[in-house]
This record gives structure tokens, sequence and C-alpha cells, in this order.
């Protein structure tokens, strides 16, 4: 039996990802299931995959989680250091899908075991990748990439030289504002936003697919895992969401990877590696299909994008800035505090400051460095969102 963790089983990967494990129950033995404030769900996924433990980031519902598992005889527990803790229980395999920064550490601390991390949480990368693929490295874990788009460069690239590659293309959806007019786009709610036309997911990455920080993590998430330079790493506009990335060989071969908008695809694919399993996708019909499209990103609508080139040519502990400026500025545009199109403008703001406090240009060394940097560019974001505010008419 393999011995799997579930980080963030409440959320919309984890949810997916106790779906498959629940349709062959006799395959896998769960050992540690985590969420956050939804205990009422975690304890009943717990009881039904007969979890070892189940832990709550929250500290405060670590009652409520208790009251739910009654009985079962699963442990609970809450809390950072219970989070880490279940990060040490020996598993075979472990679906990293806590959302933002948060997942960071959770991450990198079962990497010490040598297991494998299926990485649906593209933070990591972005904020400290050069050291969780070194953390791997020293330990002989494997990362196996669970993002839609990375999952399908991975696929691309089964048995190719990487040194062969000339271009990888991720496509973008363009995201639930994709039609509106762009004078318009200064004014969108949380609600506006938070519809996404094509993947059911978590509210921050369908907000984030809006305002295209989202593929603008993409970009530097792609650079981190496959160590391609930055100038080789493309993004199309794609709407139907069908095709997730294309590689592009020396030879002009372009591969692409196609598949419907569900997430069970890439999270499966990362569960069985190195083989193939029955996966219970929908099957894509192309002559249904007919047309697919394709068309550039506008640099005005999408300013993540430049800024995540910006990032990637910056290197160091940048992208680690840019992370933490974009998740205080997705909470203030969620609080009402920040407008959509103003989100960008706080990260940058928050680069620039950031750059001329410090020095941003060495990769952070150590766990803490990152936690630090991040920790900073956080106060700094949220200091320029009141004075942002403190500013306007
Ligand atoms: N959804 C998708 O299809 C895709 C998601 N991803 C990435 O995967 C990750 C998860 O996304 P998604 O599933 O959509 O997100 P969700 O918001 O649906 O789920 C997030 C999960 O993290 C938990 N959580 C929230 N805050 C914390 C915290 N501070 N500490 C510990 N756990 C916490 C939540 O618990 P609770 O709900 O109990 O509060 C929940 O289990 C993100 O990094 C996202 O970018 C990548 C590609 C596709
Ligand atoms: C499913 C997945 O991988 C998401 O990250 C997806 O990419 C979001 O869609 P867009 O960012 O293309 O709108
Ligand atoms: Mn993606």
């Amino acid at each position: 039996m393999k011995r799997v963790s579930v980080f963030g089983a409440t959320g919309s990967i984890g949810q997916n990802t106790l779906d498959l494990i629940a349709r062959n129950p006799e395959a896998y033995d769960v050992v540690a299931l985590t969420g956050a404030r939804n205990v009422a769900q975690l304890a009943a996924d717990a009881r039904k995959v007969n979890a070892q433990i189940a832990v709550t980031a929250e500290e405060a519902l670590l009652p409520d989680l208790r009251a739910a598992l009654e009985g079962s005889g699963i442990e609970a527990a809450a809390g950072s250091a219970a989070l880490l803790e279940a990060a040490d229980r020996p598993a075979d395999w472990i679906m990293s899908a806590i959302v933002g920064a948060a997942g960071l550490a959770p991450g990198f601390r079962a990497l010490r075991h040598g297991t494998t991390l299926a990485l649906a949480n593209k933070e990591s990368l972005v904020t400290a990748g050069p050291l969780l693929l070194a953390e791997a490295k020293r330990h002989g874990a494997t990362i196996l990439p669970v993002d839609s788009e990375h999952s399908a460069v991975f696929q691309a690239l089964v048995g190719e030289d990487i040194a062969a590659v000339e271009r990888i293309i991720i496509t973008a959806s363009g995201g639930g504002l994709r039609d509106w007019p762009e004078s318009a786009l200064a004014s969108a709610t949380p609600e506006d936003a938070g519809a996404h036309p094509n993947w059911d997911m978590g509210h921050r990455i369908t907000i984030d697919s809006a305002s295209m920080f989202n593929k603008a993590m993409e970009l530097i998430e792609t650079k981190e895992f496959f160590g391609i330079a930055p100038e080789k790493i493309e993004t199309v506009v794609h709407p139907q969401s069908l095709i997730h990335a294309l590689v592009g060989y020396c030879d002009g071969a372009l591969m692409a990877h196609l598949g419907p908008p569900d997430m069970r695809h890439a999270i499966g694919y990362a569960l069985h590696y190195p083989d193939r399993a029955h996966l219970p996708v929908a099957r894509l019909d192309l002559a249904q299909i007919a047309t697919l499209e394709f068309h550039a990103p506008s640099d005005s609508r999408y300013p993540a994008l430049r800024i995540a080139r910006e990032v990637m040519a910056a290197g160091g502990a940048h992208g680690c800035v840019f992370n933490a400026a974009k998740e205080i500025a997705l909470d203030g545009f969620l609080a009402g505090s920040v407008g959509f199109m103003d989100m960008s403008a706080v990260v940058a703001e928050t680069l620039d400051a950031m750059s001329s406090r410090a020095s941003l240009s060495n990769a952070p060394q150590t766990l803490e460095d990152v936690l630090n940097i991040d920790h900073m560019a956080r106060e700094t974001a949220q200091r320029i969102i009141e004075q942002r505010k403190a500013k306007a008419p």
C-alpha cells in the first residue's frame, strides 16, 4: 500500500486528490490530512479514508476537530508545529496543496524524509525555488509538478533532452474578466473576478487567474522548476483551456499537452508516476470542440506578466517579495481596500521599496531567510496599501 498524506485536504486540489484516493481505497494507507478552517470537512474526510491523523492549522479549532473525530480513533492536532509534525510522519507520497506561502514550510520539511512531493502549491517555487530543489536533491526526494501547465510540460518532456528545448509555452484562459472592456477592470469586485470560465478552483487562485497573477507566478514556477531561461518561456491566451502547455524543440517540433480542465488528470499523473493509470476524467472529442483559439496577452490589461519578467530577470529573493506582496494585495482586494487593477501597483511598489532597503539579489540560503524576507515584504506591502489609501481622494 502506498502511504499518502494530503496537505490542504479540504481545498479544491485536496478534494480532487481525495476523490482519486477514495476510488481505490485498498491501494492507499492515508497518513495525515490537513486543513484550516473547515474542520467538519477535514474530520469527515479523515473518517472516510481512515487517516492516522487530522491537523488543522487553526489552533482555536482543535476542540471542534476533536469533537468531530470522537470515537474514530483518529488523532487530532492543530497549529503550525503540528503541520510540521505531520510532514515528519513517514509517507511515500505527499500532496502539497495548502494555499499561499503557508504551504512552503510543511512541504520543505517533508523533503527531509526523501518522500515524493506532489507540488500544487506554486508559491513554494516562486518564493524559494532553488532552496526547495536543493533540499529535495540533498535528501533524494522527488518533486512532481501538479499545476496543470507544469504537469503538461513535464509530460511533454518525457524521454527528451532539456537542452533541446527552444521554448516552453504555458496557456492562460484569460480568467473571469476576460470579456470585460479594459476600462471597466478597475471597478471589478471579488465576486466579479471570482468566477473562472473553465476551472473549478479555490477562491484565491481564481482571482489570480483574472488578474493574470496566476500566470505570472506560473512563468516564475516554470523557470524555477525546469531551469529554463526566462526568455524561452512564453504565455498565450487560450480561452478553451484544453491545451495546457506546449514544449518547442530545436527542430521546430511543438509538443502540446491536451486534456479537459479537470485537475484530477495532473494529480493522478503525479499519484501514479512513473506509471499511467486509468483516470476518471472526460475524454476530449476533438470534432465536437472544432476550434482552438489563441491570442497574445495584452500588456496593459495584465501588468502582472511584466512584473514577473522583471522578477525573473532580477532573481535572488525577488520571487519571495513578489509572492508575499501579491498575497497582501489580494487580501486587500478581498477586503475592499485595494482595487482590482491596483493589486499590481502594490506588488510593483513593494518590490521597489524592498530593493532600496535591502539587497534582494542573493538567493535566500535557509528557510528562515525566506520566512524573514516574506515577513518584511508583507509588512512593506501593507504599509504601501495604507499610504495609497491615505493619498486617495
Ligand atoms: N485549485 C486548482 O485547481 C489549482 C490550485 N493550484 C495551487 O494549489 C494550491 C491550493 O489551491 P486550492 O486547492 O485551489 O485552494 P483552496 O483555497 O481551495 O484550498 C486551500 C487549502 O489550504 C488550507 N489552508 C488555507 N490557509 C492555510 C494556512 N494558513 N495554513 C494551512 N492550511 C491552510 C485550506 O483549509 P480550509 O479550507 O480548511 O480553511 C485548504 O485545505 C494553491 O497554491 C494553488 O495556487 C495549482 C493549480 C490548480
Ligand atoms: C488548473 C490550473 O492549473 C490553474 O492554475 C489554471 O492555470 C488557471 O487558469 P488560468 O490561470 O489559465 O486562467
Ligand atoms: Mn495552472
